[in-house]
């Protein structure tokens, strides 16, 4: 089997004596979008901060393209080419616009050129292009989640880490969102896609895993969990 580009194994990770993610393992494939679903407090935020080193785990494994992550630094993994795109975008407010991509700007892992830079990310979102000179606190939800986006890309990520991106939004803005996701996905990078909202992730995964307090309670191709091979009410509330 390839490398994964990600790999939780086994995982168990506490918030003080509270035991969040208890086993977890996961696989995301290189080039492969995973969904990962769940209801509130499932844990799926808490995978997402193992995997950045904000909590360390306190037994199991992160790989990043089969190296051992999971004892370094949030500065360390960064280097190895993971990137978040965080609940709630925290973009730097009082930052401009391109401030706020600018801080993130990194080479990729691999020394080759940069796929992203100021002019790829303005290419992507004329938005933010538009509204350079501004500062983030001014833009709109929609122009925020584009700007953290385009701040996780300027790192030149291998694998890129999406926590609800959709949360607060219009539905048409929802709808840019994930065509964006389309195209980095068609780029061949490497995505963990956190949603509230199966529906939306089926549109797009190519593999689901649903956490059920804190538990993989389905890990599958997203096709057969959208095909109705999962009872999701079970796991994710009534539909
Ligand atoms: N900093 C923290 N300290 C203590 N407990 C926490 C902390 N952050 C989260 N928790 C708890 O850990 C559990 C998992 O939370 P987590 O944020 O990972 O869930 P989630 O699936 O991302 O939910 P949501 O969809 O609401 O973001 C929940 O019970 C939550 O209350």
């Amino acid at each position: 089997m390839a490398t994964s580009a990600l790999e939780l194994s086994d995982v168990d990770a506490y918030y003080g004596d509270s035991h969040v993610l208890q086993g977890v393992t996961l696989r995301l494939g290189q080039g492969r979008l995973l969904g990962l679903l769940g209801r509130n407090g499932a844990g799926k935020t808490t995978c997402m901060n193992v995997t950045v080193g904000l909590l360390p785990p306190r037994r199991g494994g992160v790989l990043v393209f089969g190296e051992e992550v999971a004892r370094l630094r949030p500065e360390q993994i960064a280097l190895r080419g993971v990137a978040l795109v965080p609940q709630g975008r925290r973009v730097f407010r009082s930052l401009t616009v391109r401030e706020n991509l600018m801080v993130a700007a990194r080479r990729p892992v691999n020394g080759g050129a940069a796929a992203w830079t100021l002019d790829t990310v303005y290419a992507m979102f004329p938005r933010l292009e538009e509204r350079k000179a501004q500062m983030a606190a001014y833009l709109s939800g929609g122009e925020q989640q584009m700007l953290a986006i385009g701040r996780a890309l300027m790192s030149n990520p291998r694998v890129l880490l999406m926590d609800e991106p959709s949360e607060g939004l219009a539905p048409q803005i929802v709808a840019d969102v994930m065509a964006t996701i389309r195209k980095l996905k068609a780029s061949g990078l490497s995505i963990v896609l956190v949603e509230q909202n199966p529906q939306l992730v089926f549109e797009i995964a190519d593999d689901i895993v649903i956490l059920n307090t804190g538990r993989v309670a389905v890990a599958a191709p997203a096709a057969e969990v959208a095909g109705g091979a999962v009872d999701l009410g079970q796991h994710l509330g009534v539909f």
